[in-house]
């Protein structure tokens, strides 16, 4: 059920007390579905308990990744460098964008696994089982939260969102984030990477590109989401559940209907926070196009069909904080106001 919880946690001046919706996947009874869909549209992300991946399947895959970033940065640089995949420290992408946090980026799939494990511990089969294991367990869980989203939309098939992250073609990653403890620069230093006062970026604010995103971490706070009239909200962190991000390409699917969530991470100046980041991608030929069950005369399509392929090309020519479903966006016609609290940065 979705029920908002109270997040008395705020962390900037342009924040509210807003209560982030929260699905018990454990609650099997009439509007799970119609719920988990209004979240979707509302906020583009909601919280899961009861999600029934095991704790034994989180906890070794996390041990795995604490063991990984406590090497020393000579041997963490031979996985090779994260453009796309691999090991990155500050760098993220390939269009100068930074941020305060070194990261693992692996596809998600146990042969891609079992190639970097080999780099990356000295118990190559333990790692590449915890991991691939723990996207095994992940990839389920999306798959049932995407096939109630199509219930609670009412698809003809219901099927149609959880079929692209199934397909053995999926493209789909798994991000390690570890933002290391890193102390307040002193008051007289500039405010470089900073929001206004309101602390250090570890990871620029963004939408994440692909259909559904599934995220955990530590029990360190640093995750903040945008809300539709702009205001962030700190999410405080549960390592027991996950939290779940609409992706661009579901906003796509469903024009407009659902949203995809900006969200930022802040550098923590007490503990180091680790996140374990699992984005949901379909197959590279696969159209994404809106639903025509989403399409109606007085919603008309917003965006032109592309393949997951094109935009991929597209997102890894511009930075992270860009909105890249605009250049997808079918002009000339009078467009609905969804997500316009994403200001576009393409002209910048
Ligand atoms: C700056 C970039 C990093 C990114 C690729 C991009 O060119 C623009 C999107 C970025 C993003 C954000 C969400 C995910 O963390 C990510 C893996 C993704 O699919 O899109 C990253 C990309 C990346 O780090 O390679
Ligand atoms: O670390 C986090 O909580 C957010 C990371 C993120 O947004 C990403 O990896 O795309
Ligand atoms: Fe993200």
């Amino acid at each position: 059920m979705v029920v908002p919880s109270p997040n008395p946690a705020i962390r900037s001046r342009k924040t509210q007390a807003v209560g982030i919706p929260s699905v018990d996947l454990s609650f099997v009874g009439p509007g799970l579905a119609e719920q988990l869909a209004r979240a979707c549209e509302d906020y583009g992300f909601f919280k899961v308990t009861n999600h029934g991946v095991p704790r034994e399947v989180v906890s070794r895959v996390e041990g795995e990744m604490k063991a990984f970033f406590s090497r020393p940065a000579f041997e963490k640089q031979r996985v090779g460098l994260a453009f796309p995949f691999g090991y990155g420290c500050k760098n993220i992408g390939p269009n100068g964008d930074t941020g305060e946090l070194e990261y693992l980026l692996l596809r998600a799939d146990p042969s891609s696994v079992s190639d970097v494990s080999r780099t990356v511990s000295d118990d190559p089969d333990g790692f590449s089982s915890a991991v691939n294991n723990y996207i095994d367990e992940v990839r389920e869980l999306v798959c049932e939260i995407l096939d109630l989203l199509g219930e609670g939309l009412r698809l003809l098939d219901e099927s149609v969102f959880s079929r692209l992250i199934s397909d053995v073609q999926n493209d789909s990653l798994l991000r390690i984030n570890h933002y290391p403890f890193a102390p307040k620069p002193s008051s007289h230093r500039p405010d470089h990477g900073r929001t206004r006062g309101e602390g250090r970026v570890g990871f620029g604010e963004h939408s994440d590109p692909q259909i559904l995103t599934v995220l955990r971490s530590n029990d360190v706070e640093g995750l903040q989401v945008c809300l539709r009239d702009g205001l962030w909200v700190a999410v405080p962190p549960d390592p027991n559940s996950f939290y779940v991000l609409v992706g661009d390409a579901l906003q796509a699917m469903t024009n407009g209907r659902l949203r995809s969530v900006r969200h930022r991470a802040m550098a923590n100046s007490h503990k180091p926070r680790m996140s374990m980041v699992y984005f949901g991608a379909p197959p590279l030929n696969s159209s994404i196009s809106p639903l025509p069950e989403m399409v109606s005369p007085q919603n008309p399509p917003i965006y032109r069909p592309f393949t997951w392929g094109d935009f991929k090309k597209a997102l890894y020519s511009l930075r992270l904080g860009d909105c890249r479903l605009d250049l997808f966006k079918i002009l000339n016609q009078q467009q609905p106001t969804t997500n316009d609290d994403t200001k576009s940065t393409l002209d910048d």
